[in-house]
């Protein structure tokens, strides 16, 4: 088994950078069917453009890395703690190699172990099985739509919906309502995994499993193939879109799975992935570890470009975006200027700050002038050379609406005039842009490559105590477009497309599943 430790290095490194072709054909799939010129569609565009520069690079799709999930097959007799071992080595190594962000974070102290090992990081399931080869699967599914992943005890009422008994139908309505509330946060257009049953352990369990079944794979049980279908179909009609945006394409994928349950007990629970749906697999010999095949991959290139040139093709027609380029430091003036709709280009610095940093800016002061600033929600994967130069490896938004508590204050204190982040914020953030005199720019989540390619030079680093992820990274850029979402005259697209889904959610209330 001298191989091992290489084969799952590979696995993760695979897992990270190149995305299964099952996922890239739901995408090109989505992008074929969104309306050129559109946000949503543009965003696409993006989208593909950083799985080639993924692949090109061998760099990471997305910055967040994700909780590392392994499924494990092993034959009797295959020592399962040598695996483990081998795993550990290999992910110790990806992180030291910039394929993975580091990712593991003491809950109590908050200190990241920097290795991507700690107490419950990674995950490892095994199971023992009577064929003569191990089966090794990956998942790397990030924080931001793992943080959209839900679980309904039935009955319940659901807004926009009503009630949802104890059957398929109720099950039907978990559903609906799981994409609803997921909005653009969890990087649409997503994938989800349902786990109907069991405890609330085992259900959560399934729901992920789920995610683990090819994109086209078919549900033996027809009952849950038309669950599927149903969802597929008309949760594509929320007009959430990509990133939140509005548009046609909501929802990549549903597999459903269903387990027995106690007779007090109905749990539906969703795992919500985002476009970025790492998942692969190989086939190990257990005489030398060495890879025998990959699982997901199917040797078809799937052409990401053509659909793209489509897109922006039809795209330029529709010019009457305007584009505005902003430099830091931003008078209120030429904020106040911006309006919901506008492209910016930034050139020049920003600042990152994501959760560690607010919390600390709320009873700290800055530790660089950040009047007139722009702070990018962020949490990047780095990598120092010999000479002690930090250079990027990826970095794409983080999800703001974790920072409304602190984001309104902190910009009045200190002065910033942008924020760049994804997923959009709320009505406290949105309040503090129209007081203060400032604007929320939505970047592509999980276009890290795209973006790290718009950082020309880092200037330095503050706050390192907190981890790489969570330190005030100063980052010169060049070209660096977002989309302005929030303004200071009280306009949210954000707040738009909730209302406008809840609306066309409340057209799914009457039974369908009888
Ligand atoms: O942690 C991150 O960098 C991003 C996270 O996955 C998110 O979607 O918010
Ligand atoms: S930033 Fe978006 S694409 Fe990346 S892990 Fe988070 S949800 Fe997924």
């Amino acid at each position: 088994m001298q191989k091992l430790q290489e084969s799952m290095y590979q696995l993760i490194v695979e897992t990270s950078t190149n995305l299964p072709n099952d996922v890239r054909r739901a995408i090109v799939k989505a992008k074929q069917q969104e309306n050129a010129g559109t946000r949503a569609a543009l965003s696409l565009s993006t989208i593909t453009e950083n799985i080639e520069m993924a692949d090109d690079k061998i760099s990471p799709i997305c910055q967040d890395t994700g909780m590392p999930t392994f499924k494990i097959k092993t034959p009797v007799g295959v020592n399962q703690l040598e695996v483990k071992r081998a795993i550990h080595a290999a992910m110790e190594q990806a992180t030291a190699d910039g394929k993975l962000r580091p990712n593991s974070v003491d809950s109590l102290t908050g200190k990241n172990s920097g290795n991507n090992l700690g107490e419950g990081t990674p995950v490892i399931y095994f199971e023992q099985w009577e064929k003569d080869y191990i089966d090794a699967r990956l998942i790397l599914k990030g924080g931001g739509c793992e943080n959209k992943n839900i679980q309904y005890s039935l009955p319940a009422e659901l807004e926009g919906l009503g009630r949802a008994g104890r059957d398929l139908d109720g099950i039907r309505k978990c559903i609906m309502h799981s994409v609803y509330q997921a909005q653009g946060q969890g990087c649409s257009a997503g994938f989800i995994g349902v786990g109907i049953g069991g405890d609330r352990t085992s259900s959560y369990s399934l729901a992920k499993e789920q995610l683990f079944r090819t994109v086209d794979d078919v549900n033996p049980n027809e009952e849950l193939r038309k669950l599927e279908d149903y969802v597929m179909e008309h949760a594509n009609e929320l007009g959430i879109g990509t990133m939140g945006f509005g548009g046609e394409a909501t929802l990549l994928g549903c597999k459903i799975g269903a387990m027995n349950r106690l007779p007090a007990s109905f749990f539906v629970s969703v795992a919500y992935n985002c476009w970025a749906y790492r998942r692969l697999g190989i086939v190990i010999d257990q005489e030398t570890g060495g890879i025998k095949e990959w699982l997901y991959k199917d040797g078809e290139t799937v052409d990401l470009n053509v659909a793209s040139k489509e897109v922006a093709a039809a795209a330029e027609e529709k010019s009457e975006v305007r584009e505005v380029v902003l430099e830091a430091p931003i008078t209120e003036e030429k904020i106040r200027e911006l309006k919901v709709g506008d492209v910016v280009i930034i050139n020049g610095m920003i600042h990152t700050g994501r959760d560690a940093i607010h919390h600390h800016l709320i009873d700290h002061e800055a530790p660089i002038d950040l009047d007139g600033q722009i702070i990018y929600h962020c949490g990047p994967v780095m990598l120092k050379d010999d000479k002690g130069e930090w250079h990027v490896k990826a970095a794409g938004p983080t999800t703001s609406i974790r920072e409304e508590p602190y984001q309104g204050d902190i910009m009045k204190k200190f002065g910033i005039r942008a924020v760049i982040g994804k997923g959009g914020m709320g009505p406290k953030t949105l309040k503090a842009l129209e007081e203060h005199g400032g604007v929320y720019l939505n970047a592509i989540g999980g276009a890290a490559q795209y973006y790290a390619d718009c950082i020309k030079k880092v200037h330095g680093v503050d706050l390192m105590e907190f981890g790489i992820p969570e330190a005030m990274w100063h980052l010169e850029v060049e070209g660096f477009a977002a989309i302005v979402t929030m303004d200071s005259h009280g306009n949210s697209l954000h707040a738009d497309v909730a209302k406008t889904s809840l609306e066309k959610l409340e057209q799914f209330k009457e039974p369908v599943f009888k």
